[in-house]
């Protein structure tokens, strides 16, 4: 995903000073193995993210944004103002582009990404529906998606309530008819609304607003969605039931579901047929979620006494839409969102979602890609770190030719398993994985896709260990099974190739390798060396990397007992030499060694 003007990275804070050094001595003798270490502190600030940029970013925003939104999104990337592109002209521009802002009158095709060359990084729909946004595209572009779920709630619910009343009182109609010079006053009798069914399809955000406000004017209110907890249907007076009998029973039907591939045209012919006699229609959720001839029909044969529509299957629909002249229709046009207030409020959520995720935050409203809460996001910051280091120190592990097919993560922790979310850690174990061996860019977002795409298979378990369950993991484990490693003590007992880590103090440690323990902090790169335990190594060792001014940030021997077999571990914040790696492997208690890159 690399690009002119970003690239993506995961980069350790610069290397700090030989003041930054403070010595630490641990033992520990957990099966018989002792482990020595030496560990620095180090300045923090590193970005633990999926997507981060080196320069500043460019965001195009191609259809009308509240100013507040634009004026944050200035203060962070250059903002290129573009409305009414044409598909072609929007796939020119986007291979210029780190973010792309749209509301529902862009469509954002596999094109689109194709286009962007992998510099497309965010994608920011300004309102709730991202039908309009190619997400299979968007995940294996490692493009993120996110949306502004919130801002125009209210607004699309008030506009609902608007044409519901409207409808009923035929407000349109004679607006017209007076404008026109007439005064029909029997013509334009309308129906109550008080002690009327209306049936609320999709009791989401705006569902439950209608639902709320037509309480207030008299309606009882029924609702329909397979995935809505009754009892916060039940809060508010609302009774959940199948589609027949939401369908079948109500004077009114007002439409709240997203356009998927289950709810496109879901009234149809059938169905309008199970619909009481003079029924109305009111719609602002998706124009496909009608299948609009059947509407028509429906219009025309009675069954069906008045629709009113703000959105459409084609927008704008044609002008000789049978639909939008009919005159038991009212039409607006997709006006929902369209509110002062909302737009605005739209515009900040979008401008912050978008500018978080360019500097690397996980976006609380992505859509593609887990929502992880902001406090949990805190707590697991340094695990996902040590999550990716581990899946890079395993692959880098693997003898060549071996191929990888087969990974086993565990997480032990003292937290209940409904209480530890490992999707983000399973990614970031993924990225680590793949991004050492191949050229593809994974994150969040793509983890999963790209996994499956190379026929990577990864399992995860969970040990549930006894104790305090403060911090959300004890240590994670990384096996390799069915390969040959190149550092033959990486293999444990059961013939896989086993890296564990834990955080300490905020710091991500590698403590396991195969069945030797060592302790070493993951920053820089790692220097595995199996040896003959005997006095000297480490400064032999060091003494090689002091020569070429290559800094030691951390070591650690795990041994299985003193002078038999050990590994020692070695940080360093430099690549040494081929020279300087051949003469390590050549002190004589050397069995066998792997430099390794985090
Ligand atoms: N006209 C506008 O300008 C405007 C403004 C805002 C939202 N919208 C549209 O309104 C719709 C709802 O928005 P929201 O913010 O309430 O979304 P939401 O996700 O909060 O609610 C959608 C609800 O639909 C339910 N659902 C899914 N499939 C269903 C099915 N087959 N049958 C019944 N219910 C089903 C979901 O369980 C969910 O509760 C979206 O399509 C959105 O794009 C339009
Ligand atoms: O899904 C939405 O948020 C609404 O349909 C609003 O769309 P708009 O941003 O194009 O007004």
């Amino acid at each position: 995903m690399a690009a002119a003007a970003s690239s993506t990275s995961l980069k350790a804070s610069p290397s700090p000073t030989i003041a930054s050094w403070m010595r630490q001595r641990s033992l520990s003798t957990t099966f018989g193995v002792t482990a020595i270490s030496f560990r620095r502190v180090e300045p923090r600030g590193r970005h633990f993210v999926v997507l981060s940029m080196d320069a500043k970013p460019t965001i195009l925003v191609a259809e009308k944004l509240g100013e507040a939104g634009v004026k944050l999104l200035k203060d962070f990337a250059n903002v290129d103002c573009s409305y009414n592109l044409s598909p072609e002209e929007l796939c020119t521009k986007i291979s210029l582009c780190d973010a792309l802002i749209v509301r529902s009158g862009t469509k954002v095709s596999r094109e689109v990404f194709e286009s962007s060359g992998g510099r497309l990084k965010v994608v920011g729909r300004a309102g709730v529906g991202i039908d309009n946004v190619d997400l299979a595209a968007a995940t294996e572009h490692g493009c993120l998606v996110v949306n502004a779920p919130t801002a125009n709630t209210v607004a699309a619910a008030e506009h609902g309530i608007a044409l519901l009343t409207a409808m009923a009182r035929n407000i349109a109609q004679a607006d017209a008819s007076v404008k026109a010079g007439k005064w029909e006053r029997s013509k334009y009798v309308g129906v109550s609304l008080v002690g009327k069914t209306l049936a609320v399809m999709g009791f989401g955000k705006v569902g439950t607003e209608v639902a709320r406000r037509a309480k207030g004017l008299g309606m009882h209110v029924i609702a329909h969605d397979p995935y809505a907890p009754a009892d916060r249907a039940r809060a508010i007076g609302v009774e959940l039931v199948s589609f027949d009998e939401a369908i079948s029973s109500a004077d009114f039907i007002s439409l709240h579901m997203p356009l998927t591939p289950s709810t496109s045209k879901i009234l149809n012919d059938e169905n309008f047929a199970k619909m009481k006699k003079g029924v109305r229609i009111i719609n602002v959720a998706r124009g496909g979620v009608i299948d609009e001839e059947a509407l028509v029909k429906a219009l025309e044969s009675g069954i069906v006494a008045q629709a009113a529509l703000d959105v459409f299957t084609v927008e704008p629909p044609p002008k000789d839409s049978k639909l939008v002249q009919h005159v038991n229709v009212t039409a607006t046009p997709h006006l929902g969102a369209s509110t002062m207030e909302a737009q605005e409020g739209v515009a900040i959520e979008i401008a912050e979602a978008v500018v978080g995720a360019l500097k690397g935050e996980l976006a609380a409203t992505a859509v593609n890609a887990p929502m992880v809460p902001s406090e949990v996001l805190t707590e697991l910051k340094p695990f996902v770190s040590l999550a990716e280091k581990l899946g890079r120190l395993a692959v880098q592990l693997v003898a060549g030719g071996s191929g990888v097919k087969s990974v086993k993560v565990t997480y032990a922790s003292a937290r209940a398993p409904d209480d530890l979310d490992t999707r983000l850690l399973r990614a970031m174990i993924t990225k680590g994985l793949i991004e050492p061996i191949s050229s593809v860019f994974v994150n969040l977002v793509n983890a999963d896709f790209t996994a499956k795409q190379r026929g990577l298979r990864i399992t995860e378990e969970r040990i549930v260990l006894d104790g305090s369950p403060e911090s959300p993991l004890e240590f994670i484990q990384v096996q390799i099974a069915n390969v040959e490693s190149k550092f033959a003590s990486a293999i444990s007992d059961s013939g896989e190739i086993k890296v564990e880590g834990r955080v300490k103090d905020g710091i991500p440690h590698l403590t396991k390798v195969g069945s030797f323990e060592v302790d070493v902090s993951l920053e820089g790169s790692i220097i595995l060396c199996r040896q003959v335990d005997q006095p000297g190594m480490i400064g032999k060792v060091g003494s090689i990397l002091g020569e070429e001014n290559v800094n030691v940030s951390f070591m650690s021997v795990g041994r299985i007992a003193p002078r038999k077999q050990a590994v020692m571990a070695i940080g360093v914040d430099e690549e040494p030499s081929k020279q300087s790696l051949k003469r390590i492997g050549e002190i004589s208690s050397v069995e066998e060694f792997v430099y390794l890159n985090l």
